[in-house]
C-alpha cells in the first residue's frame, strides 16, 4: 500500500527525516517518537502535502510527485492533521460537507448522505447542527476525524488524534480506529504508548529522523524484558526511572545483580530504546531494520 525508500526531508539546515525506509500494509501501525523526531514530517510526506528532498515514495503503487497520481492518491487517502484548522462558525455538518466538497464529491444528495454517514461513524449525529465553537475540544477532534473518513479512504493518516480526549472518548476512539484498521491501512502517530499497545499490530519508532525500531508492538515491549526493576532509592545505573505511587522507583536499564525484575510494558521498551540510544548504550539499528527482539 505504501512504500517509503530512503526518504529525506530537510528544512533549511534541519534534517527532519534522514533516509527513512519502511512499508505499510493493512492494519493499524503506530508511529512513536520524541518531540521533533520527524513524525509529522513523515505523515505530511505520505499525505502528499510535502515534497521530500530525497528518496522515493509510493502510495497505492503511484508516485505522488506525478500530478495525476497525486490527485488519485489524495482521493483515496484520509488525513487528520495535528492541528486541523476549524471555521468556528460552521456547524459540524457544514464543516465536514465543506471538506467533502474539497474532495470533489460533487453530487449534493450523495455527498450529504456521506457526511451523515461519517458523522454517525464518530458518534456525532446528534450534534451535527451545532456550531463548532459550541462543541468540546474532544468533539471537534471527532469532527476532524469524520472529515478524514469522507469517501471511505483505503489509507488513513492520523496525527496525534487522541490529544485532548478524555479516557472514555479515547476508548471510543480506539474502538473506531480498530474497526477502521480492518481491511484498511492506518498510520497513527501518537505519544500515547497505551493507544499503541491497545491498537497497533506494528510499531515504528522514529528518533532524530531515523527509524529506530520497526516491528511488532509486543516485540517493542520485549526489548525491556529483564530490564525493569523496582528499588527503594533512585538508581544511578537506570537509563530511565521514576518514583511510583508506592514510593518505590521503577527503573529501566541494566539491573544490578539480584534485583527482582518486573514485567515490561511497551512503554518500557520505548523508553529504553530512546534513552539507551541517546546515551549510546544501545546499538543504533540501520534505518529500516529491526533491532533484536523486534518481530513482526
Ligand atoms: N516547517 C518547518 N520549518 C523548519 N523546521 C521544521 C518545520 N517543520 C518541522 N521542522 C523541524 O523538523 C524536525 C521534525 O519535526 P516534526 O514536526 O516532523 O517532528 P514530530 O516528531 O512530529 O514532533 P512532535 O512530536 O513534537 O509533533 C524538528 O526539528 C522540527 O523543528
Amino acid at each position: 500500500m505504501v512504500q517509503v525508500t530512503g526518504l529525506t526531508v530537510r528544512y533549511r539546515r534541519t534534517v527532519a527525516l534522514d533516509g527513512v525506509t519502511l512499508s505499510l500494509g493493512t492494519g493499524v501501525t503506530g508511529l512513536l517518537g520524541p518531540n521533533g523526531a520527524g513524525k509529522t514530517t513523515l505523515l505530511r510526506a505520505l499525505a502528499t502535502v510535502l515534497v521530500p528532498s530525497d528518496g522515493s515514495l509510493s502510495v497505492f503503487g503511484r508516485d505522488p510527485l506525478e500530478p495525476r497520481s497525486r490527485q488519485e492518491i489524495r482521493r483515496r487517502l484520509g488525513y487528520l492533521p495535528q492541528a486541523p484548522g476549524f471555521h468556528r462558525h460552521f456547524t459540524a455538518f457544514e464543516f465536514v460537507d465543506y471538506v467533502a466538497i474539497l474532495k470533489e464529491h460533487t453530487d449534493r444528495a450523495a455527498r450529504h448522505e456521506e457526511v451523515r454517514r461519517v458523522l454517525d461513524a464518530v458518534g456525532l449525529s446528534e450534534v451535527r447542527g451545532k456550531k463548532l465553537k459550541a462543541l468540546s475540544g474532544g468533539m471537534r477532534q471527532r469532527v476532524a476525524l469524520a472529515s478524514a473518513l469522507i469517501g471511505d479512504p483505503e489509507l488513513l493518516i492520523l496525527d496525534e488524534p487522541t490529544v485532548g480526549l478524555d479516557p472514555e472518548q479515547r476508548l471510543r476512539f480506539r474502538e473506531l480506529v480498530a474497526e477502521l484498521g480492518e481491511g484498511r491501512t492506518v498510520l497513527l502517530s501518537t505519544h500515547q504508548t497505551e493507544d499503541v499497545s491497545a491498537l497497533c499490530h506494528r510499531v515504528v519508532v522514529l528518533a532524530a529522523g531515523r527509524v529506530r525500531y520497526d516491528g511488532s508492538a509486543r516485540g517493542l515491549g520485549e526489548l525491556a524484558d529483564g530490564r525493569v526493576w523496582f528499588s527503594p532509592e533512585r538508581e544511578p545505573r537506570a537509563v530511565a526511572g521514576w518514583r511510583t505511587g508506592t514510593g518505590l522507583f521503577r527503573n529501566i536499564g541494566a539491573p544490578p545483580p539480584g534485583a527482582q525484575t518486573a514485567d515490561a510494558t511497551l512503554e518500557d521498551g520505548y523508553l529504553l530504546l530512546n534513552s539507551a540510544a541517546e546515551s549510546g548504550m544501545w546499538p543504533e539499528p540501520e534505518a529500516g531494520t529491526r533491532p533484536e527482539g523486534g518481530t513482526r
